[in-house]
């Protein structure tokens, strides 16, 4: 039997009646025709964990919208705030209302009056969508009772009042009527926003990136394209010690070590003992001010300083090992190192034949005769360190849903989504890099560095192969489509005075992407129609206070970065935008910096400010339009197949 007979005599088994197989087809049919579901899109959200929460929730505006367009005609603006509250926040919100009942009755009618307006937004939100589909957004504990007031148009008129009022009686005499109302909320979050994508960089300086994977890993359909911070935890738990400690340094710089501790189990007790051994105070390894903390205590912040420090130069000296051992990265430029001229009073580097002075060094490990050898008690540390990484069960989970989920670019109707760039020429031509005589560009490189993450996975127990150096490599690498710029001047900012040693060349694509024949050529490149494709990219915060637009080359190209970083806010001017993509069209939505949980709930602050329409469709997009739509449409082509020739199967 071949293949195509084996597949063709299971899917009739999987039916069981020809019946069943004409019920599918027109299914089907049905939901190809449906107006395309709300893709909705995130980037950039470094570990905020409240902002990104309060996006999610709010579907960018779109539950807001929701709201007035079923209500403005019935509902004051006071009585429309409300709801939108209760959507968002509802366990919080409804507590807030109950007390401000004085008697039970009033209470009563209250709960009544809401969750009728519940069930028409649930209805309103749902059109779009398949009672099956509906179904699987309820919460399975009420779903039973949310369907019987869904379609309670199925009873006659009086019959109808009674029943309803009895069903909603005996959950709020079970002392239910809160939880129900609060899954009436999450339903309507749900359906608001049919797909999300994440753009990259879930992780690094805000504190809470661990709690946004769990939110990520229970939401309903989801895409996430790798950023650069994203990929060094992948190469931690992938087994380069490198990333690792750029993990370690960025969580010390930041002031939230206790994510790798506290909620990843991770053992930063070798580090620490080493750390107060060799490292003392000094000011360019400060932790910045953690936002969501009260002040760190002198020891506390001594303790942080020489943990940054110790990261630090384990990091540099690793760094420079994986430069040599590979060639082909053609990073020998960033052997610092090896450029210092360690002297008895001060310390001079070498850079580009000028001369600067070392401030603020710490040393005090380095083997002046081989700086990038590491001494004993490093390479013990280290080990300890990747262990406990790798055994972090929680990491793990995290990490491999990142690769199940998630890859290097996308391409999602019609459009391609990547976090950084596609590394260019200034010509516009495509860069290349050569790697074991292979040159690779474009799509292929894509294809190249993604292959390279998922094998190092595979073999965490590699620690300096080709693959493993690779995820370093797509963190600072001159031809990685992640960073963009031409090196990153990590060791320039912690020890050299002189600001213009910092600055970070970006490559070519920032300039040229606003050329909308640039935009064309690439999505040519992976494949995409020119014409009606688009690219969707996060990575670099837009500076609207400077005039730039997130949206170029005539619409070809959005920048999205959710700008959730607190701390690059103020170089912005506002926090960021996202991106709503429904069967209308696009629109871009820029949003305020988020003043915190709190506050969104008692004043129904909503960080949005404007929306842009990047375009409206010619006509209204169909489910058959779209990826899910044309796996829709080759399933349907084979069970039309099955059904002509059902007897001989
Ligand atoms: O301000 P920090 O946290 O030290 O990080 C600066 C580094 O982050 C980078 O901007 C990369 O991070 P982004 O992806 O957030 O831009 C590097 O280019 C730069 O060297
Ligand atoms: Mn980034």
């Amino acid at each position: 039997m071949d293949k195509e007979e084996k597949y063709y005599r299971l899917l009739k088994e999987q039916y069981g009646s020809a019946e069943s197989i004409v019920t599918e087809i027109i299914n089907l049919e049905a939901i190809m025709n449906l107006p395309k579901g709300t893709e909705h899109f995130l980037s950039d959200i470094h570990g905020e964990y409240e902002a990104f929460q309060h996006v999610l929730r709010s579907g960018s505006g779109n539950v807001r919208r929701k709201v007035q367009e079923c209500f403005s005609a019935q509902l004051t603006h006071d009585e429309i705030e409300e709801l939108i509250g209760i959507v968002y926040y509802p366990e919080e919100a409804i507590a807030d209302k109950k007390n401000t009942f004085e008697d039970a009755e009033a209470l009563k009618r209250w709960y009544f009056e809401l969750i009728d307006r519940m069930i028409n937004l649930i209805s309103y939100t749902s059109t779009k969508y398949t009672r099956s589909k509906v179904r699987k957004a309820l919460n399975p504990n009420f779903s039973y009772i949310t369907e019987e007031l869904l379609y309670r148009d199925n009873y006659a008129p009086g019959d109808k009042e009674e029943y309803y009022q009895s069903i909603i009686n005996t959950v709020i005499s079970l002392g239910k009527v809160d939880e129900l109302i609060a899954s009436f909320s999450y339903t309507i979050q749900r359906l608001v926003v049919d797909h999300l994508h994440i753009v990259g960089d879930i992780f690094d300086r805000g504190p809470s990136p661990a709690r946004i994977m769990d939110t990520l890993m229970k939401y309903h359909s989801l895409d996430i394209q790798w950023g650069n911070h994203d990929v060094t935890w992948i190469g931690a738990a992938a087994g380069s010690p490198l990333c690792m400690l750029n993990v370690v340094r960025i969580c010390a710089r930041y002031d939230n070590l206790e994510i790798l501790e506290d909620y990843y189990g991770i053992n930063l007790r070798p580090l620490f003992t080493f750390a107060e051994k060799y490292y003392g105070d000094n000011p360019a390894f400060y932790p910045k001010k953690n936002p969501d903390k009260e002040e760190l205590t002198a020891a506390e912040k001594l303790q942080i300083t020489k943990i940054h420090q110790a990261a630090a130069i384990m990091q540099f000296k690793l760094e420079s090992q994986l430069i040599k051992r590979n060639p082909d990265f053609h990073m020998e430029n960033r052997l610092l190192l090896d450029k210092i001229h360690f002297g008895a009073d001060k310390d001079i580097i070498e850079l580009n034949g000028e001369r600067y002075d070392l401030s603020h060094t710490c040393f005090q490990t380095i083997d002046k005769s081989q700086p990038d050898r590491l001494s004993d008690e490093e390479k013990q540390v280290i080990a300890k360190l990747l262990q406990s990484f790798q055994t972090s069960s929680i990491l793990k989970r995290h990490i491999d849903f990142l690769l199940e989920k998630g890859s290097l670019y996308l391409v999602y109707n019609g459009n391609l989504l990547l976090h950084g760039c596609v590394p260019l020429h200034e010509n516009g031509d495509l860069k290349s890099l050569t790697v074991n005589g292979v040159s690779r560009s474009g799509k292929t490189l894509f294809d190249f560095f993604e292959t390279c993450i998922r094998s190092s996975c595979r073999h965490p127990d590699l620690h300096d192969d080709l693959n493993t150096d690779m995820i370093w490599y797509l963190w600072t690498g001159e031809c990685s489509s992640l960073f963009g710029k031409e090196e990153m001047t990590t060791f320039e900012r912690y020890f050299i005075e002189d600001a213009a040693t910092h600055k970070e060349m970006k490559n070519a694509y920032y300039q040229l992407r606003d050329n909308a024949g640039v935009c064309r050529k690439i999505l040519l490149e992976f494949g995409l129609d020119p014409e009606d494709g688009r690219i969707i990219n996060g990575h670099t915060p837009v500076k609207e206070k400077n005039g730039e637009n997130p949206i170029k080359a005539d619409g070809k190209l959005i920048v999205i970065d959710g700008g959730f970083s607190r701390a690059y806010q103020s170089t912005t001017g506002i926090a960021g935008y996202t991106l709503l993509y429904n069967s209308y069209g696009m629109t871009l939505v820029s949003h305020q910096p988020f003043t915190g949980k709190s506050d969104a709930i008692k004043n129904g602050t909503d960080i949005i400010s404007t929306k842009r329409v990047v375009e409206t469709e010619m006509h209204r997009k169909k489910v058959r339009e779209t990826n899910i739509g044309r796996k829709l449409e080759e399933d349907k082509q084979d069970l039309v197949f099955l059904l002509k020739h059902y007897a001989q199967y």
